[in-house]
């Protein structure tokens, strides 16, 4: 007879492949979770490794270490049944799967059923997929467990219901992309409605190279409605009662809308990214332009001000203006600024290339040009003080090839790769409205490149919200170039971007890694050959 039971779940940041101190999060939660009485505790997909290991999976000694974590941590349980993720390896046999820990032993075990290899997935690489239902009993209730993918498809719970489950536990590893949760919250009622079975879903938290994990963890009553949500994006612990066959009603966080969804998504991503791989710092070309000033915005917000610091390289195409908005900009901040003329440098170029370029006329080489004496200067800097260097490249610069190789490319972490122009715009317009950071000016002047007098970005690519659709369309959804002409977009004009988005593929394989927002991301999920001669039909 089912009775009462309180779960916790500890929505941690765990770091991949720190198994020792994966572990101290677990245990740290254990403390709190008996602290307040709960008599079971979630934690995420892989809590012990972190997610995902990648190619950590090919290791043999991988799985070892892990197993021998998850047996140490078996001896410290008591009262409290645990939940752990990890990698098991059964001989030759791989399996993405789970542990119920109590009272010094493994209880229960489960091997994941549903193994996602889309997106940015690659399970299938790895794993082989587990059979079997996994049902454990804590205080008279029957507990299922399901791990991430399972929950997306209807035979792992159908398994559950057969072995009769009281309620269905979730544990994840589901990375964000924006509106993610509304999918999770429908394939959770799906479920609930099939099983009559509340959920209780638990996520990880944090930053791994290019993903996020937002969290939001969340507790679902048998009808599709949701009982308890955690926060996005920050690490969390709480308990939630299971009464009877429904959950007690408990906080229900709301979350970010879409604005702040993509800009703490990017928050998070920087400081994880930094943090976990040790920089002290970040330093960031800023030129008076949106990209920089919201990539600015971003490292500031999730570094502190003393941690970044922020380059004007004007040449003698920069504008009074540009130099203006940017020690402003810094001024405001309160980042350190320095402004390093490249008038030099270039004049040394041009001398060394004059015989070389004799009769030949000026050009875009001259404007890489000076990309390139920015990009050193920049890495002389990181050199230097050990401070990692931002890109400040945004999606419709990545989809058009519009950015300099060894220039503005030159960096260690791509910020804004995964945000249209079009958005930059709107999360600029958005961190304003919450404290005014951006000068007014740097959101309201037209692009440009300031690479050669009086250049504005919309002289070489189509207007930014055309441009964001065409490369959405087609990189995002798959659609082909005639239906993209079809929805109204003029011949030319998707002729024009489509063969620079496919022109350029060569560019984005040698860009820095950077933070995945949307759906499809140049990046794991992207995968287009460089050398092709296919022909889109038009
Ligand atoms: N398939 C392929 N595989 C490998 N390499 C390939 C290649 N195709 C060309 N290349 C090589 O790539 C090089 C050309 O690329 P690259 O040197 O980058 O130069 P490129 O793409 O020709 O020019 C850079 C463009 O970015 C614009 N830009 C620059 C800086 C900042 C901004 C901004 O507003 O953010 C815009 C600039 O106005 C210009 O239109 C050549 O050396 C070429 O041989
Ligand atoms: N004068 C400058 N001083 C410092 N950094 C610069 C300068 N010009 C360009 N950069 C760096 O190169 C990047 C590419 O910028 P560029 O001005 O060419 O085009 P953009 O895409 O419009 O970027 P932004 O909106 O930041 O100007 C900038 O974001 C900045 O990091
Ligand atoms: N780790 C997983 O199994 C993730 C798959 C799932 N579709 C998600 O993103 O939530």
């Amino acid at each position: 007879m089912k009775t009462s039971l309180a779960i916790a779940v500890a929505q941690f940041n765990p770091v991949v492949g720190d198994l020792s101190g994966n572990v101290a999060q677990i245990r740290a939660a254990m403390d709190a979770a008996a602290a307040e009485g709960a008599r079971l505790l979630l934690t995420p997909e892989l809590s012990i490794c972190g997610y995902p290991p990648e190619d950590l999976l090919l290791r043999p000694d991988f799985y070892d270490r892990c197993r021998e974590a998850v047996e140490t941590l078996a001896l410290q349980t008591d009262e409290l049944a645990v939940v752990v993720g990890y990698p098991e390896a059964d001989g030759d046999i791989r399996y993405n799967a789970a542990a119920v820990l109590h009272r010094g032993r493994i209880v229960a075990h489960y091997r994941k059923q549903r193994l996602p290899n889309y997106e940015v997935f690659d399970e299938l690489r790895y794993f082989d997929e587990g059979d079997a239902a996994c049902i454990f009993e804590i205080d008279g209730v029957r507990c299922g467990l399901l791990i991430c993918a399972d929950l997306w498809g209807a035979a792992p719970t159908k398994g559950l219901i057969e072995a009769g489950a009281d309620v269905i536990l979730v544990i994840n590893a589901s990375p964000c992309h924006l509106n993610k949760q509304q999918d999770r919250y429908r394939v959770a009622a799906d479920r609930a409605r099939e099983s009559g079975l509340p959920v209780l879903y638990a996520n990880m938290v944090g930053g791994q190279d290019e993903l996020v994990f937002d969290g939001a963890s969340f507790a679902m009553q048998a009808d599709g409605s949701i009982a308890w949500q955690a926060p996005a994006f920050a690490a969390h612990a709480s308990v939630v009662r299971l009464n009877g066959s429904a959950w007690v009603p408990a906080t229900v966080t709301p979350l970010p809308e879409l604005e702040e969804e993509a800009y703490t998504a990017l928050v998070v991503g920087v400081r994880d990214y930094l943090g976990k791989n040790g920089f002290p710092g970040a330093i960031i070309g800023l030129s008076g332009g949106i990209d920089s000033a919201l990539t600015l915005a971003v490292a500031v917000d999730a570094l502190g001000a003393d941690k970044v610091r922020a380059v004007m390289m004007p040449s003698p195409y920069t504008a009074q203006m540009s130099l203006d908005d940017a020690a402003e900009m810094a001024r405001i901040l309160g980042v350190r600024y320095d402004v390093l003329p490249i008038e030099p440098a270039m004049k040394v170029f041009a001398g060394m290339l004059e015989a070389q370029f004799a009769g030949l006329p000026e050009d875009t080489t001259e404007e890489n040009l000076q990309s390139r004496i920015r990009g050193m200067l920049l890495m002389a800097l990181s050199n230097k003080t050990g401070s990692i260097v931002l890109t400040t490249g945004n999606k419709s610069e990545m989809a058009t090839g519009y950015a300099t190789l060894y220039g503005d490319m030159a960096g260690g972490f791509a910020v804004l790769k995964d945000v249209y122009k079009t958005l930059v715009y709107r999360l600029s317009v958005w961190r304003n409205a919450r404290s005014a950071i951006i000068p007014e000016n740097i959101i309201t002047r037209p692009p440009s490149a300031e690479l050669k007098p009086d250049q504005v970005d919309q002289d070489s690519l189509p207007p930014y919200a055309v441009l964001d659709a065409i490369i959405e369309a087609y990189m995002e959804r798959d659609e082909s170039p005639r239906e993209i002409v079809a929805q109204g977009y003029d011949e030319a004009v998707v002729r024009r971007t489509v063969g620079m988005l496919k022109r350029n593929e060569y560019k984005r394989r040698q860009s820095p890694v950077g933070i995945r927002l949307t759906r499809r991301a140049f990046g794991k999920d992207w995968r287009f050959p460089i050398t092709a001669r296919y022909q889109d039909p038009y």
